[in-house]
């Protein structure tokens, strides 16, 4: 079990002639991945997605809040004492291309993490190849074609199931997959999240997954949660499924959206909700982050931040002081 708890990040960024500015990338984010568990984070470009992704696999410090790895938490403990608990949770990154080193054959790349698996469980030095074997196997390739070869000579789809056999060889409780299959051809995308469900359940590993894609969202955590982020904040959180029928955030409706309009309105002519580009969000910091985009906003919201919590109308746990359950053109309605 993972959990987080109160998890904020701030960047200082050199700006232009205004000089440098602070970017809040996560304002006290709380979340928890069960064991064997399917956490899904969605949100659009720059709402803190990566930033988490990265925080979880332990490759970024974060600035306060609380990781607890199996009951254990994280500040506390030394960095050498932490490596193994973020050992058990990997990051597969979106980009197959650099995950892997040019220079290496998919032999070589597999057997450095393994021939330190092998000393540190005690195994003999022929159970290394035998493992990669084994392991390439479990991803769907021949190990036959790949062993010997580089990644410049293997498809994006096949690089992606390479990155992934390499984070299974430290055999981690938790897989954290960025946008996993965005930079990949889209015919090889399906075969590789249904990978990553069956790895899921035939290893019971759990799995986080960060995207801005509501049906990537929908086809990984169909049995798990889904968390709405917006400008570093969960706004809605819930069932999966709850979330996408019933989503009562008005961000989370807009997300759902084909087109950013949300019909059953009481305040008709305002329903647009507006584009993030429209905004300077340097000066968007008082009450609530959404409030200039949104068409439901009163002066409360405004001037108060809302929290995430539960309400009467829903099953799940939302950030807004107007929830309400709205019609939703879904995505699929205007292909
Ligand atoms: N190393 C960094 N230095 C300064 N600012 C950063 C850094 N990394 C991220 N940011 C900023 O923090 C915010 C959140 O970035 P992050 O990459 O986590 O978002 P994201 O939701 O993953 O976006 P995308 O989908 O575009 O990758 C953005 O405004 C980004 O510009």
């Amino acid at each position: 079990m993972i959990t987080g708890t109160g998890i904020t990040k701030t960047y200082k960024q050199r700006g232009d002639v205004l000089g440098s500015r602070e970017v809040r990338a996560l304002r006290g984010v709380d979340f928890a991945v069960p064991r064997g568990g399917a956490v899904s984070f969605i949100g659009e470009s720059g709402c803190g997605k990566t930033t988490l992704g990265r925080i979880i696999a332990g490759l970024e410090t974060h600035d306060s809040g609380e990781i607890v790895i199996d009951g254990t938490p994280m500040t506390p403990l030394s960095p050498r004492r932490r490596r193994p608990y973020f050992r058990r949770i990997q990051l597969i990154h979106q980009d197959p291309y650099s995950a892997l080193n040019p220079t290496r054959t998919i032999h070589q790349t597999l057997r450095a993490p393994l021939e330190l698996r092998a000393r540190q469980t005690g195994r003999p030095g022929s159970w290394i190849d035998q493992r990669a074997g084994e392991l390439l196997s479990l991803v769907g390739i021949d190990p036959g074609y790949v062993l010997g070869r580089y990644p410049h000579q293997l498809s994006g789809g096949m690089r992606q199931r390479v990155v992934i056999a390499r984070a299974l060889t430290v055999d981690p409780e938790m897989l954290v997959a960025d946008e996993s299959v965005s930079m990949i051809d889209v015919s090889m995308r399906l075969s590789i999240l249904a990978l990553l469900k069956d790895l899921r359940e035939r290893l019971g590993v759990s799995l986080l997954f960060i995207t801005h894609d509501i049906a990537t969202a929908r086809y990984i955590g169909d049995a798990g949660e889904l968390y709405v982020l917006y400008r570093g904040q969960v706004v809605e959180r819930g069932l999966t499924e709850s979330v996408i029928h019933e989503p009562v955030h008005p961000y989370t409706q807009a997300l759902l959206s084909a087109i950013p309009v949300l019909h059953g309105l009481e305040r008709p002519g305002r329903e647009r909700v507006v584009p993030t580009e429209a905004l300077d969000e340097r000066h968007a910091d008082e009450g609530c982050l959404f409030a200039r985009r949104c068409p439901f906003r009163t002066e409360r919201c405004e001037k108060e931040l809302p929290v995430l919590a539960g309400c009467q109308d829903s099953s799940h746990e939302h950030a807004c002081f107007h929830p309400q359950r709205r019609a939703v053109i879904p995505v699929e309605a205007v292909a």
